[in-house]
C-alpha cells in the first residue's frame, strides 16, 4: 500500500523538530481516529494539536513508568500467580495423560505489558508434523540456510519470518521495522518440530527460516483461529446469526448472496454407498435410543420473520385469470420519497445487481428478469403440490432426510414445541424464529429451515440430529453446508497443474498407510503419515498439536511483513501485525494420488462419520455440539465449515453488523501467511459459519482443557492460502459429552471486538474467571 503523502510530511516535520516516526505514528493514528480522519485540524498551525499530543503521551507515559516502577508488590503477585499456574498444569497432566509436562495456560496470565517467555526454540514452519526423527541430524545441519524456492516458502522467493517469542511492552503499537537479515536464516535449538521441518525438506532446497530483526512486541492474547479486529473500537461488534434470506439488500455484503461455489473434496471421493446407509441407519437408532418421541409432527413450521425488511413481494390472483406481483417497500428509511422515474429505478437496480453479482450475462436487465419471474410464476404446478403439505409428507420428507422441514423438537410433544415457538416469538428478537400454520409456508422458506431430525438435511453420511431438553428455544436459522464455500472475492483455485509431483503420490496404489516407504504426501506431513491405521491422528501429533493450543506463544508466533487482517481495517495507518501462530498441518492424499478412495491418509475428506448431537446446553451456553458414542483420542469429529471470505470482506460484515448477540465464530485460515512476503487480499482468507456453515457452529468454546483441538489439513490446495480447519479429540470423549474447542479468547483483553460472552465453560482453568486458582 502506497504511504498516504499527508502522514508521510507529518512524520517529516516532527522528525525536524527532533520526534521519532514511532512516537509520532501512534498519536497521528489516535488523532485521525479523534478528528474522523479530517486532517485539517491536525495539519493546523504548524501540527501544533499533533506536537501538543505528543508531548501528553509522554507525559502520560513517564507516570506509567513511575507507577511500573512502585509496583513491585504487584510483581511478586504475578510470580505467585506463575507458580499456581505451573501447578495447574500439573494436574491438567495428570487429566489428560499426555506424556509430556503440558504448558501453562498463559493465554490468561499473562498481562499486556508483562515480557513473554523467549521462545528459545523457534518452530520454523507451520508444516512440519513431529512424527519421526528425520534422517538427517540437527548437529549436521548448517545454522544458516539458503534461501528456499519450495513450494511451502513463499512462492515470490522472499523470506518466511519466523519471529522469537516476543518480549517488549509496546503491543504492536511500534513500527515494524524492515528486516535488515540478508537472504539467510539463522536456526537455533533442536526442537522436533525444527527437526521434522529438515526431514521433510529432504531433498528439496531447504526451507528459509529467519530470526527476525524487527521490533519485539508483545502479544496480549493467543494468536488463534479467531479473528482478531482491534478497530474501529466503536463497531465493536460479532456477527450476529441471521437467516441470509432476511437480510435487507445490501450492495455486496448481504447474505442475500448465494456463495459462488462449493467445495467438497468428498464429493470426489465419496465412500461406498452401502456403508453410507448403514451409517445414517446405525445412527438413527442410536438417536432414538437417546432421545424419546423423537419423531412428533405439529401442525406448525418454523419461519424466520424479520420485523424490518424493506422489501416484501406478494402474489395476488383475482378470479379474471389476472396475477398481480407486487413490491411493497417500507419506506421508513426515507419519508420523503416520491414515485420515481421506472427506468431511472431499472437502470440504478441492474447497476447494483451487477456490483454485487459481478459475472452477469451482458445481456443483463431488470425487465427481463421481471419477465422470467412472469414465467416461472406461469409454469407453477398447481399449489396444493408445492406448499400444501400434510402432516404425512412432512414425516415422509424428515424420515428420508430431505430438505428443510421443522418437526417438532425432540423430547417435547407436539403441544409443547407449539407453545415453544409462539413463545420464542413472543420474546423474540426481530430475526427470531416463530410458529406458522405448514400451508403459509413457500418453498423458499421451507428450504432455509432447520430439520431437527438432521440438521444436514441428509447432506452429511450421517444423520445429525438436534435436541432441546432444557427450555423452549428453537433452532437457529442458517443454511447447512457439509463443505466450504467460497462467498465472492476469494481466490481459491484447485487446478489440478498447481498440483506438482511431490505434492502426491501418483505412483501409489492401495492404501498408502500399508506401505513399507512414506509417501510423498506424508512427506508433507513431516515425514511420516499423521493418521494410524485405525483413522487416528497419531499420539505424537495431537500432542503437540495441545500443547500448541494451550500455548501459542511459546511454540513461536509468526509476523507478516504487511498483515492482511490488519490491512483489510482499511486504516490510514496499517498497525503491524500481531503474529500468528505456527501450526502443524496434515497432507491427505487426493484426486493426483494413485491410491484407493479406502486409503488411510484420506481422513477428513471422508466428512463427518461419527454419530453427533446438536443438543441445547444446561449451563447457559445456547446450543452444543456432543457425541452419541464414545470416542477415542485423535478422532476426527468434523471440520469447521463455512463461507470463505477475504479479510476484508469479513471486516465489513462485522463492522456493519448492528447485531450485538455472538453467534458464529468467524475463524482466520493464516496458518501459512508467514509463508509469503505479501498476501494479496484476495489470498488472505478467513471461515464465517454465520449464515452457512456445518455442525462445527455449535461447538462452544472451553478454556484450555476442550475435548477438541484444531489442526490445518491439507487437502487440494498445496499453498495453504486456503486449507481445510479439522476437529480432533484431544483425549477419550464418552458418549454424550460436550465437544468443546478453545477459541483462543483472551477474556482481559479490553480492544478484542469479538466481544467477549462471559464463560461459562465450567473448566478449572477458565481465562474469564478473575478468581486466583485454588484445588
Ligand atoms: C460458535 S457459537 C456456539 C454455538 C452457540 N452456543 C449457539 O447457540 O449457537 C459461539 C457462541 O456460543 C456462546 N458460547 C460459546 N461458548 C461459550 C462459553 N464457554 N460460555 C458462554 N457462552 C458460550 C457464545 O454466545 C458465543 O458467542
Amino acid at each position: 500500500m502506497a504511504p498516504n503523502p499527508r502522514v508521510a510530511k507529518a512524520f517529516r516535520a516532527m522528525r525536524e523538530l527532533g520526534i521519532p516516526e514511532e512516537k509520532t505514528k501512534p498519536v497521528l493514528k489516535n488523532l485521525l481516529k479523534l478528528f474522523d480522519k479530517n486532517w485539517a485540524p491536525i495539519e493546523e498551525e504548524n501540527y501544533r494539536a499533533l506536537i501538543d499530543a505528543i508531548f501528553d503521551s509522554e507525559e502520560v507515559e513517564a507516570a506509567e513508568q513511575k507507577k511500573k516502577h512502585d509496583n513491585v508488590e504487584a510483581e511478586a503477585a504475578e510470580q505467585k500467580k506463575k507458580l499456581e499456574q505451573a501447578e495447574k498444569m500439573k494436574v491438567i497432566e495428570e487429566e489428560t495423560q499426555i506424556p509430556e509436562e503440558p504448558e501453562r495456560p498463559l493465554k490468561r496470565l499473562r498481562l499486556r505489558h508483562q515480557d513473554g517467555p523467549s521462545c528459545t526454540t523457534p518452530s520454523l514452519n507451520s508444516h512440519g508434523t513431529p512424527l519421526k526423527k528425520p534422517k538427517v541430524e540437527i548437529d549436521d545441519l548448517p545454522v544458516a540456510i539458503p534461501r528456499s524456492q519450495s513450494r511451502a516458502e513463499n512462492t515470490k522467493g522472499e523470506p518466511v519470518s519466523v519471529s522469537p517469542q516476543p518480549q517488549g511492552g509496546n503491543k504492536g503499537k511500534l513500527p515494524v521495522l524492515a528486516d535488515t537479515q540478508p537472504d539467510v536464516t539463522t536456526v537455533s535449538g533442536s526442537d522436533s518440530s525444527l527437526r521434522l521441518r529438515q526431514r521433510r525438506d529432504k531433498g528439496k532446497e531447504p526451507i528459509l527460516h529467519q530470526t527476525n530483526s524487527r521490533e519485539l512486541r508483545s502479544i496480549s492474547d493467543r494468536s488463534s483461529n479467531g479473528v482478531h479486529f482491534r478497530e474501529p473500537k466503536p463497531k465493536q461488534t460479532v456477527l450476529p446469526l441471521i437467516k441470509p434470506k432476511d437480510e435487507p439488500l445490501t450492495d455486496d455484503t448481504s447474505p442475500l448472496t448465494v456463495p459462488v461455489s462449493e467445495i467438497k473434496p468428498g464429493a470426489m471421493a465419496n465412500q461406498d454407498s452401502s456403508t453410507e446407509n448403514l451409517s445414517r441407519e446405525s445412527n438413527k437408532d442410536s438417536i432414538s435410543n437417546v432421545l424419546d418421541s423423537s419423531n412428533e409432527i405439529s401442525g406448525h413450521e418454523l419461519v424466520a420473520v424479520p420485523d424490518e425488511s424493506t422489501a416484501k413481494i406478494d402474489i395476488a390472483s383475482s378470479s379474471y385469470g389476472e396475477i398481480t406481483i407486487s413490491l411493497t417497500c417500507n419506506t421508513s428509511q426515507n419519508p420523503n420519497l416520491s414515485v420515481t422515474n421506472v427506468d431511472a429505478l431499472l437502470k440504478r437496480m441492474e447497476d447494483r445487481c451487477l456490483k454485487s453479482y459481478k459475472a452477469m450475462e451482458p445481456n443483463f436487465s431488470m425487465k427481463k428478469l421481471m419477465t422470467y419471474m412472469c414465467d416461472s410464476l406461469l409454469d407453477t404446478e398447481p399449489e396444493s403440490d408445492s406448499t400444501s403439505l400434510t402432516d404425512e409428507s412432512i414425516k415422509d420428507l424428515a424420515d428420508t432426510g430431505n430438505n428443510g422441514l421443522v418437526l417438532t423438537a425432540n423430547g417435547l410433544d407436539g403441544n409443547e414445541v407449539e407453545d415453544a415457538c409462539e413463545n420464542g416469538f413472543q420474546d423474540a428478537e426481530p430475526q427470531s424464529l416463530v410458529g406458522v400454520p405448514n400451508n403459509q409456508l413457500t418453498a423458499d422458506d421451507a428450504s432455509s429451515l432447520q430439520d431437527i431430525n438432521d440438521i444436514a438435511k441428509g447432506q452429511e453420511s450421517v444423520i445429525i440430529s438436534l435436541v432441546n431438553e432444557v427450555n423452549t428455544e428453537c433452532p437457529p436459522a442458517f443454511h447447512y453446508i457439509p463443505g466450504n464455500a467460497v462467498f465472492q472475492n476469494a481466490y481459491v483455485n484447485f487446478s489440478l497443474a498447481r498440483i506438482g509431483d511431490d505434492n502426491c503420490c501418483s505412483t501409489c496404489f492401495g492404501d498408502c498407510l500399508s506401505s513399507a516407504t512414506a509417501c510423498a504426501c506424508a512427506l508433507q506431513s513431516g515425514g511420516e503419515f499423521a493418521y494410524t491405521k485405525k483413522g487416528l491422528v497419531k499420539e505424537e501429533l495431537i500432542d503437540e498439536c495441545i500443547k500448541m493450543m494451550r500455548d501459542p506463544q511459546k511454540h513461536c508466533l509468526f509476523y507478516c511483513k504487511e498483515c492482511p487482517l490488519e490491512r483489510s481495517k482499511n486504516e490510514e495507518i496499517v498497525e503491524s501485525c500481531k503474529g500468528h501462530s505456527v501450526r502443524n498441518f496434515i497432507k491427505e492424499c487426493w484426486l493426483k494420488c494413485g491410491c484407493n478412495k479406502q486409503c488411510g491418509n484420506r481422513v477428513v475428506q471422508r466428512g463427518i462419520q461419527r454419530k453427533l448431537q446438536v443438543f441445547m446446553t444446561p449451563g447457559g451456553k445456547g446450543w452444543g455440539l456432543r457425541t452419541l458414542e464414545d470416542l477415542p483420542k485423535g478422532a476426527f469429529v468434523c471440520e469447521y465449515v463455512g463461507e470463505v471470505l477475504t479479510n476484508a470482506e469479513l471486516y465489513e460484515r462485522v463492522s456493519k453488523s448492528s447485531n450485538k448477540d455472538e453467534h458464529a465464530y468467524p475463524v482466520l485460515l493464516d496458518a501459512d501467511w508467514g509463508a509469503e512476503c505479501e498476501l494479496k487480499d484476495e489470498e488472505a482468507l478467513c471461515l464465517d459459519a454465520t449464515y452457512y456453515g456445518n455442525v462445527a457452529r455449535f461447538i462452544n468454546h472451553r478454556c484450555f482443557d476442550s475435548t477438541l483441538v484444531e489442526i490445518p489439513v491439507e487437502i487440494e490446495n498445496p499453498d495453504h492460502h486456503y486449507y481445510h480447519l479439522a476437529f480432533f479429540t484431544t483425549r477419550k470423549v464418552k458418549a454424550l459429552e460436550e465437544l468443546t474447542w478453545d477459541y483462543g479468547i483472551d477474556f482481559d483483553d479490553e480492544e478484542h471486538p469479538v466481544k467477549a460472552f462471559k464463560c461459562r465453560c465450567g473448566s478449572r482453568f477458565c481465562r474469564n474467571n478473575k478468581r486466583p486458582y485454588s484445588k
